[in-house]
């Protein structure tokens, strides 16, 4: 009976060979895992995030793992109501005290996706097109979850040793802001997490063709700014041009937050963003970025700025406020003539280093409401901000980057770029600042993946070739010096 042998760089070799010959069966997993719409932006819909949960949980006891689904406890939302927040995955892999710890985090939640909203498929049906792979979460981030459990599979099922202890903290709230699990790390610090060495994520993407490695990622603060005005939505014939209308009102106030260059017009905020330093604007020069290409992957014919070391510092390094919507206003098709009685808009405002979110909400809310009184309105206006998740940086000289670099050395032949990403991990910082363990982000997402947007995919050779990345990236740290 073959024993389990020790993985060496020809055992990566066989693990490799196994991917590939296992890959129709990896992309048949990841449409199982597609079709759960595990959307965490609708409460109603959290049953499927706690049966994508399970469904996940399951996979991890087929790999040998114990499993436990922690109890997050209850959310209290919006209109007053609590809801039971869905469990965390903590799992272990059998344990060798001789060899380091990886703790792998992902999120099995997704951004709501509906056919109507412009798909050119079922977003829920993973649909293999010319070697992409659409769905929604097939890149954020059911896909790189996936793919790390398969870099488990392929060892096992080739009795290779895996050189690497490993754990799995695994969510279903990370797009609507990883909701307690800030409360759970703080408590497991010393159980759970007290034997780990290393932390990796991988839930972001790449920012051309080339693979990266990710060393920071911008934290969000999400508002709501909500105006309320008559006792009941009215007749804008029998009663518009009479009284102060609350979308009115809500449009001049969210008309008041950015200037068309997509500077925030809020005086306060941009005065603690740290300075660009010259050592830092090299780091932007050397990155790979095609500007013409990312306007087509866009369909924009320009971005707010001209060069690639603007955009990159801009989508990066500097704050940036976006307004996603306004609820109770009305969106159907149709021509209803309604003044509403409440709207709510909603925006959001990326953090960098050195934004306080507990400043933010003080300067955000202070200013609303000094808009909102110039107005002389007798409405109501309500400011909350329900997500507040902090920027994360890492120090790129920490070993983890080393395993990193030779693992994407090993499997794609090039060194990886070392770039940031806009977008946010709302759990990154807090494992940094609680753990105080090793963290690093190994995106295998591609550039023009389309996380949140329409037609969502990832290729099929970033998910094969990225598991490979997984697998090798086992070996890579099991070589580094044991901290
Ligand atoms: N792939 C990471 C991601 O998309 N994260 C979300 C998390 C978030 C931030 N505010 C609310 N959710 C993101 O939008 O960056
Ligand atoms: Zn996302
Ligand atoms: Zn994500």
């Amino acid at each position: 009976m073959q024993t389990t042998a020790e993985v060496s760089g020809s055992g990566l070799d066989l693990i490799f060979k196994y991917i590939d010959e296992q890959q129709n069966e990896f992309v048949q997993e990841l449409k199982e895992w597609v079709a759960i719409p595990s959307d965490s932006s609708d409460p109603q819909a959290w049953d499927e995030i706690v049966r994508m949960l399970n469904v996940t949980a399951d996979k991890i006891k087929t790999l040998g793992g114990n499993v436990e689904l922690a109890d997050l406890g209850s959310q209290k939302m919006p209109n007053g109501q609590s809801v039971h927040l869905p469990p965390v995955i903590l799992a272990e892999l059998k344990k060798d005290p001789k060899k380091p710890t990886l703790c792998i985090y992902g999120h099995v939640d997704v951004q709501p996706a509906k056919k109507e909203d412009g798909w050119t498929t079922d977003p829920y049906t993973l649909t293999e097109i010319n070697g992409n792979l659409y769905g929604r979460g097939a890149s954020d981030n059911k896909g790189p979850v996936l793919a790390w459990l398969h870099a488990v599979e392929a060892y096992q099922a080739l009795k290779q040793e895996i050189p690497v202890n490993i754990k799995f903290i695994i969510e279903g709230m990370e797009e609507a802001g990883s909701n307690g699990l800030d409360t759970l790390t703080e408590q497991r610090n010393m159980t759970f997490f007290s034997d780990v060495d290393y932390i990796v994520i991988s839930d972001n993407i790449w920012i051309s063709k080339k693979p990266a490695l990710t060393y920071g990622t911008r934290g969000n603060c999400y508002f709501f700014v909500e105006v309320e005005g008559q006792k009941q939505d009215m007749h804008s014939g029998v009663f518009g041009g009479s009284i102060h209308e609350a979308m009115t009102d809500l449009i001049a106030v969210l008309d008041s937050l950015v200037d068309s260059s997509g500077h925030i017009l809020i005086p306060a905020i941009n005065k603690a963003v740290a300075p660009l330093t010259e050592e830092e604007k090299k780091r932007y020069q050397g990155i790979e970025f095609d500007l013409e290409a990312h306007k087509k992957d866009c369909g924009v014919t320009k971005f707010l700025f001209d060069t690639k070391e603007e955009i990159l510092q801009h989508r990066w390094r500097y704050p940036s406020l976006s307004i996603h919507g306004i609820e109770g206003a009305f969106f159907e098709t149709g021509t209803k003539t309604v003044i509403p009685r409440k709207v709510i808009g909603k925006f959001s405002i990326r953090q960098v280093p050195n934004m306080d979110p507990s400043e933010v909400e003080k300067q955000v809310t202070e200013y609303l409401h000094k808009v909102f009184a110039e107005r002389n309105s007798p409405n109501q206006l309500k400011v909350t901000m329900p997500i507040s998740a902090k920027p994360w940086v890492a120090d790129v000289s920490d070993p983890q980057f080393v395993a990193g670099r030779r693992a994407v050395q090993t499997v794609f032949g090039v060194d990886p770029d070392l770039i940031c990403e806009g977008s946010t991990i709302p759990i990154a910082r807090n494992f940094q600042d609680v753990t105080g363990k090793s963290i690093m982000m190994l995106p295998i997402g591609g550039a023009d993946d389309g996380e949140h947007s329409q037609n969502e995919k990832m290729s099929r050779s970033n998910y094969i070739q990225g598991t490979k990345l997984f697998a090798a990236f086992f070996y890579e740290l099991s070589q580094l010096p044991h901290i």
